[in-house]
């Protein structure tokens, strides 16, 4: 198993300047092979599997192949504001050309792409057996499910999708399982339920049960929509790219009973999956193009465009208000503590929640060397925070670390571990 690990890593890290080991105490690390000054790029790495949050949506229209924000500023206020393109305050055309536009396309269900090409790789990677494309495919329940209940399913049965997808293309379940079997260790219940949640009288397997449950509901309905999406795949329809030759390479006949007798498509195995985003998933985000543009004329002495962005910036601060109101409501006091910031928050970033094989598999410290940054489309660089030597171990930070000792080893509670860094060591004695 070590040394298939090990296979495993060296084949993603290939020429990268970074090499793969255990780390004592730790598990899985990754390590330096060469110095980096602070500021310098360490590595980059598209996400393993990714999804915008739902609640975001509303906000800001991204791919959902690679995440670049899609369409022209045009459409993207448009979306924000939720009007017509035509009504949206015309762009000033000495800023036009500065203004960052992406394509759009969509496939049958509604999924936005930035591409033809974005679109046909999500297609061929998990999307041909997820898509709600098909009015009567019962994945439609499955999401609404997804969505009233935890979101973290729909990236789970993107998880499924692939493994099965890959399967049904090489055949090879162990090679396409392989990316998750690297962080799938405990079921859901184990990672998030904890016994300071427990109610009078409640015992830890009666409050396990209501996840069970869930999760067992959760996994019928996403089984029923795979297996009508793949027997109307298995019939090469629906399908967005009539030129693509992807479906002649599919061979469904006993996929789903492979993968089910494998135990790929069980209960357990979902369980492990939704479990494995709580310990490992990492936030996404990328900046809002109206935010570059904004940044970019700030200081412009034009007074057509400082009064578009003047309008603009209203406009969009008063939506994303709205849109995130709900969530600001339930943080009660601190609603007020963050009132100044938002008057800073204006144009919205995607905001999303990821799986990298690579940037996932670095440990934690308090004292972290390098963080993750975010580029347009999607791709994470891991960026040298301080001076890194060869044979350094690169860590980042899980969690908020502007806190005292105490409050960072609750927050790291979740991932089953105590921080034994230099700073925690210091802040014990
Ligand atoms: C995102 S994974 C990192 C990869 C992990 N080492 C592995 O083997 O899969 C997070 C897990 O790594 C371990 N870990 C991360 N940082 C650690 C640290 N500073 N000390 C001990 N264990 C740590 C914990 O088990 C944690 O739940």
């Amino acid at each position: 198993m070590a040394a298939t690990t090990a296979a495993y890593f060296e084949g993603l890290i290939g020429a990268m300047p970074i090499r793969y080991a255990e780390a004592p105490g730790k598990g899985k690390a990754l390590f330096a092979t060469k110095a980096f000054a602070p500021g310098e790029p360490v590595f980059s790495e598209m996400p393993y599997v990714a999804m915008q949050h739902i609640a975001n949506q509303a906000l800001v229209q991204a791919c959902e192949n690679c995440h670049v924000i899609v369409g022209s500023i045009e459409q993207q206020l448009a979306h924000v504001l939720h009007v017509e393109v035509g009504a949206v305050p015309p762009l000033p055309n000495q800023i036009a050309d500065k203004a960052v536009a992406q394509g759009k396309c969509a496939c049958a269900c509604g999924a936005v792409y930035c591409s033809k090409a974005c679109r046909s790789a999500a297609w061929e990677r998990y999307h041909c057996v997820l898509c709600t494309g098909h009015p009567d495919t019962p994945f439609h329940d499955f999401v609404q499910h997804a969505i009233d209940t935890n979101e973290i399913f729909l990236l789970a049965a993107q998880v499924l999708a692939r493994i099965v997808v890959a399967y049904a293309k090489d055949q090879n379940l162990a090679a396409a399982r392989r990316p998750v079997d690297m962080f799938c260790k405990l079921p859901w219940w184990e990672v998030v339920a904890s016994p300071e949640d427990l109610e009078e009288g409640q015992t830890m397997e009666d409050y396990y049960d209501i996840f069970k449950h869930l999760l067992a509901q959760t996994f019928e309905l996403f089984m029923d929509g795979l297996r009508f999406n793949t027997a109307h795949l298995a019939l090469h329809e629906p399908h967005p790219d009539d030129e693509s030759e992807f479906m002649a390479s599919l061979v469904w006949d006993n996929v789903v009973a492979d993968c089910m007798a494998a135990g790929v498509l069980s209960v357990e195995f979902f369980a492990t999956v939704v479990g494995m985003f709580e310990m490992n998933n990492i936030s996404m985000e990328v900046r809002h193009p109206l935010s570059y543009l904004a940044e970019l004329y700030e200081d412009s002495d034009d007074a057509e465009v400082a009064a578009w962005l003047a309008d603009v910036q209203t406009q969009v601060r008063a939506q994303v208000k709205l849109y995130t109101d709900d969530s600001d409501d339930e943080e009660g006091e601190a609603d007020d503590a963050d009132d100044a910031d938002d008057e800073d928050v204006c144009y919205p970033d995607l905001d999303g929640t990821a799986l990298f094989s690579l940037v996932c598999t670095m440990n934690h410290s308090c004292e972290p060397n390098v963080a993750v940054c975010y580029e347009s489309n999607g791709l994470a660089t891991v960026v040298a925070l301080t001076p890194i030597q060869e044979h350094d171990e690169l860590q980042i930070a899980y969690i908020e670390t502007e806190q005292d000792v105490n409050a960072r080893a609750h927050d790291l509670s979740e991932y089953k571990f105590v921080c034994q860094c230099p700073r925690c060591v210091r802040d014990r004695q």
